[in-house]
């Protein structure tokens, strides 16, 4: 998938291959997480024991939006692929701007998930990957650092519903046109829906999961990553997660059409 040639990224296939390539990254990034405690000061907002001088929020906001904030000046969120999760704290590209074709209707940048992601990460996903429930005060910047990569990967993942509903759009106009026309969102959900694909994935993460070991030898109460987790993690919060931004992205369509 390039790019810069449209015609290869809204190629279902070429788009199923990049998810493909995105499990082994969220996977790697999951067990870099495993290695720490779930630490919820990290994501208190306001916390006294953790005072962020002129900062509203969580010490991960503080990080991921300063993060963010460089990722910008290198034109990161120039690229289609990637949504910030502060989109109004973007700053200038210091490097030169790149006018990749457009392939997404003009509206695509405010199909943004990734509130919704971090609080699944926050509440759900950090319990089942990480080491044990409790504090570890010398990690927190580890901690942050890791929780950046897991979400940004998490977030391109799902944001790539935007391609697939493209793909989709383009490949059965009169099907979606009369869909999005009669608000039939259930029609929509039904149609993007590809079970065998579905279950295609979550049967290769479950070997993913047994190959890379992400099941660390077994300390008497520690949490670790099984294939059972990783499994649920995508057929319970990611794959309905991307589902939604596809029904989302197409509801708005006929803006463009
Ligand atoms: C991404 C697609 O759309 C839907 C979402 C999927 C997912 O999030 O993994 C898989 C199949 C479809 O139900 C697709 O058709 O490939």
């Amino acid at each position: 998938m390039d790019f810069l040639k449209p015609a290869t990224v809204l190629d279902l296939k070429n788009i199923r291959d990049e998810l493909v390539k995105m499990e082994d990254t969220i996977i790697f990034k999951f067990i870099e997480r495993s290695h720490f405690p779930t630490c919820p000061t990290v994501y208190k907002e306001n916390d006294p024991h953790l005072p962020i001088p002129d900062f509203e929020g969580s010490f991960l906001d503080w990080a991921l939006m300063h993060s963010e904030m460089t990722d910008s000046q290198i034109r990161r969120f120039e690229s289609p692929d990637e949504t910030p999760f502060f989109p109004d704290k973007i700053l200038k590209p210091i490097l030169p701007s790149i006018q990749y074709p457009r392939v997404l209707a003009s509206y695509s940048p405010e199909v943004n998930f990734n509130n919704e992601i971090k609080e699944v990460y926050i509440n759900q996903i950090t319990h089942l990957i990480s080491r044990y429930d409790g504090e570890s005060w010398e990690n927190f910047g580890s901690v942050a650092t890791i929780d950046i990569q897991c979400l940004q990967s998490l977030s391109r993942r799902i944001h790539f519903g935007k391609f697939v509903a493209e793909a989709k759009f383009q490949a059965d106009r009169p099907l979606y046109i009369k869909m999005i026309q009669e608000k039939d969102i259930d029609g929509i959900y039904r149609n993007i829906t590809n079970s065998a694909v579905e279950e295609k994935i979550l049967e290769r993460l479950r070997v993913k999961a047994e190959v890379y070991g992400v099941d660390p030898t077994n300390k008497a109460g520690y949490r670790k990553i099984t294939p059972a987790y990783l499994v649920d993690i995508y057929k319970k919060l990611v794959i309905p997660l991307t589902k939604k931004v596809e029904v989302d992205y197409l509801l708005r369509r006929l803006e463009c059409e």
